[in-house]
């Protein structure tokens, strides 16, 4: 399969999970289940945008008696401004009736209780009208955004107090290989694994729920046992995607009947990338055990299904030109970790081979090389990594 229309197959296999309720302070990462509206005007009354003097009409204007009143951020102040008076203002502090305009306190001087500016005060000035920014009840982001500190500030400015969102996705990952240690120096022929540290917290800045990390070793039955048995909405497995002695993904779905619905991309690295059902409910990604060329599989298929299931809409790809050479392959797709620092463009980084992550641990992104290799202009997709990601997770 095409390494474009993977990540179609995968975006549109799964229903959006149900949604529920969360409070602010737990939705970050999550999705919107229905559009975020407005609960209130903002900003919600007429407010000053500048300290200064609340003034009404034109000056010179009579200040109150009282030096020390005005009006701070937070205060009624119910009282009307008549024509030909001033009062202090805050910035924020709402805007008393007949106030016709706010002169900042840099242009205004006081002599006695008068206050005089050489300035024209135009109708209006400095004071930022209620309803400036929304209307009660306008929508301000769609149902499918996803929920970043920012959308948090928003809705929390426009009077919510909880959000409706999509359930996180609820991962199991599995991790296969009998020649994986798990801590220490590799020896004798077995190497650390370099999976498993890493897709937990990566999924999770996916906005998913990494509910556990099995390590199952070789074993064909352990890893039908495991499958057979979860509730995860996906499951995502390391390893064993080739024919090998001792990959054992394809005779273990064949034994679920899980039906294939992508059994290798035309990419580099990561072409033994799959993608299966197991039940209606429940997917399943097989990641190659070449760590880059995992990477490669969770950014192909497990990105876009994890999207699928949260409801959320597909970021368009930023693009940037090359700024060296890249090696092409004829028929499929190329990911190379690039660099985007420094202004010229994207910079391919060494250490892209499928066994290799040093390339990507120092990447701010990955190119994506068509076939044949980089367009008549040079220009090329980029995928977000969730370090560096604009329209990607965060959590
Ligand atoms: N005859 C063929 N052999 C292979 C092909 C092929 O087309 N024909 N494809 C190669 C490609 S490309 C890849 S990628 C791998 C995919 O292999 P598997 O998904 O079956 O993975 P393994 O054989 O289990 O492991 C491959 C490699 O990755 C290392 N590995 C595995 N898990 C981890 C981990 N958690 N951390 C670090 N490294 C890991 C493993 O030790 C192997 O070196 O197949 C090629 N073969
Ligand atoms: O395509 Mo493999 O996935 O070269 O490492």
């Amino acid at each position: 399969m095409p390494w474009a229309m993977a990540g179609g197959v995968a975006a549109g296999a799964a229903e959006p999970l149900p949604a529920l309720t969360s409070p602010l302070a737990d939705a970050v990462g999550r999705t919107l289940a229905v559009p975020l509206t407005a609960l209130t005007d903002l900003p919600s009354f007429d407010t000053s945008a500048m300290d200064g003097w609340a003034v009404a009409g034109p000056g010179p204007w009579r200040l109150p008696e009282d030096a020390d009143q005005g009006i701070v951020a937070g205060q009624a102040g119910d009282d009307a401004l008549r024509d030909g008076h001033a009062v202090p203002i805050a910035t924020g502090a709402r805007i008393p009736a007949g106030a016709t305009a706010v002169l900042r306190s840099e242009h205004g001087r006081t002599s006695g209780n008068e206050l005089h500016t050489t300035r024209r005060t135009a109708q209006g000035q400095d004071i930022r009208p209620r309803g400036q920014e929304c209307r009660r009840d306008d929508e301000l982001l769609p149902a499918g955004t996803l929920i970043t500190p920012a959308v948090l500030g928003l809705a929390a400015a426009a009077g919510h107090d909880e959000l409706p969102v999509t359930a996180r996705p609820r991962v199991l990952i599995v991790v296969l290989g009998d020649e994986l240690v798990h801590e220490g120096l590799p020896q004798d022929g077995r190497i650390r694994d370099a999976l498993g540290p890493m897709l937990a917290p990566w999924l999770r800045a996916l906005g998913a729920e990494a509910i556990e990390t099995v390590r199952l070793g070789d074993d064909a039955d352990a890893l039908h046992d495991a499958l057979a048995a979860t509730d995860a909405d996906l499951v995502i497995t390391t390893g064993g995607t080739a024919s090998g002695p001792r990959d054992h993904l394809h005779p273990t779905l064949r034994r679920l009947d899980a039906e294939l619905l992508v059994d290798g991309v035309a990419v580099r690295p990561g072409h033994p990338m799959l993608l299966a059902r197991l039940t209606p409910e429940r997917h399943l990604v097989g990641l190659p055990g070449n760590p880059l060329a995992a990477v490669a599989g969770l950014l192909t298929l497990a990105e876009p299904l994890l999207r699928g299931l949260s409801g959320r809409a597909a970021p368009s790809l930023r693009r940037a030109a090359l700024s060296g050479p890249v090696p092409s392959h004829p028929t499929d797709t190329r990911l190379v970790p690039v660099v985007l620092r420094g202004g010229d463009g994207a910079r391919p980084l060494r250490f892209h081979g499928p066994a290799m992550l040093r390339g990507l641990a120092a990447a701010d992104a990955i190119a994506v090389i068509p076939p044949g290799g980089s367009t008549a202009r040079g220009r090329v997709a980029l995928l977000d990594l969730p370090w560096t990601a604009t329209g990607g997770g965060v959590g």
